[in-house]
Formats: structure tokens, sequence, C-alpha cells
């Protein structure tokens, strides 16, 4: 099976990580942390500073590497390396998204996500 490789910013404000609604797509409404795929050459950390920028409009201080998700959706594996990030510049606009949250622990499984992302989840609980 091919794999795909991601790279997703998990963005920290004190006790709340931002949460963004797929806008289009296969995965359409369900929800993510922003990031997108690794290109040819690039560093995970240098996908992640260009996805934001695209994505997001901002740029981000990428803090460490948390955690590595290894899923098997039936087109495709997916390898997603994920980073506690915080915003460095920029206003978080939503190019390309239909709707962001800021979650706390308390909220983090109020919203759909990303089949991908549940275990991440569980371990972000413990985090926050
Ligand atoms: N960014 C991101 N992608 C995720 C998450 N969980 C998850 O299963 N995925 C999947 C969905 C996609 O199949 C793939 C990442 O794709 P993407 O659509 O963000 O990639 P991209 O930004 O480069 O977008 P595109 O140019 O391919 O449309 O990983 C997540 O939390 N964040
Ligand atoms: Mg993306």
């Amino acid at each position: 099976m091919k794999t795909v490789k991601v790279a997703a910013a998990i963005i920290q404000k004190g006790n709340q990580v931002f949460a963004t609604q797929r806008g289009y797509g296969d995965f359409k409404d369900g929800w993510e942390f922003p990031g997108g795929k690794i290109e040819p050459g690039e560093t995970p950390e240098e996908a992640l500073a260009r996805e934001i920028k695209e994505e997001l409009d901002t740029e981000i201080t990428i803090r460490k590497l948390i955690y590595v998700v290894e899923y098997d959706y039936s087109q495709f594996h997916l390898t997603m390396y994920c980073y506690l990030c915080e915003v460095l510049s920029g206003r978080l606009v939503l190019k390309e998204h239909e709707a962001a949250r800021w979650l706390t622990k308390d909220t983090l499984e109020s919203v759909d996500w990303l089949p991908a992302d549940i275990d991440l989840i569980g371990k972000l609980k413990e985090l926050l």
C-alpha cells in the first residue's frame, strides 16, 4: 500500500489547541490538525512551516515532535508527524478550512476527528 507522509501542527495557546475542519475533498467536514503532505526534498518541519503559511497565513514556532500517527486508511497508509507549535506571527486566517475551534482537555472530544487522529487525541488529553 502507498504511504502518505504528513506533518501536522498542534498549535497551542495556554491550555488550548487549534483544531480545523476540512473544507474540501474526501474527508470534507472532518476535524484535523492543520498541515499537509511532505514534498520530496523537504524535512517534516519545512513542510509544516510551508503548509501553515499556505493554510492559515501564519508563521509558527515548531517546539517539538510529540507523536507519530501510523494509520491504515483503505486507500493508503498514513504516517503523520505531529508537532507542538505556537503562533509566531499572523492571525490564523482560514484559507482552506471551513471552521476552526480552540479546544481544551475537556472539549477535545467535542468535534468529529478524522479516524487517524483518535489515538493522538488520547495522548493530548494527558498532555493538556
Ligand atoms: N493535515 C492533516 N491531515 C490529516 C490529519 N488526520 C488525517 O487522517 N489526515 C489525512 C488527511 C489527508 O489524507 C492527509 C493530509 O492531507 P492534506 O489534505 O492536509 O494535505 P495537503 O494540505 O498537502 O493538501 P492537498 O494539497 O493534498 O489537498 O492526511 C490531520 O490531523 N491533519
Ligand atoms: Mg492540509
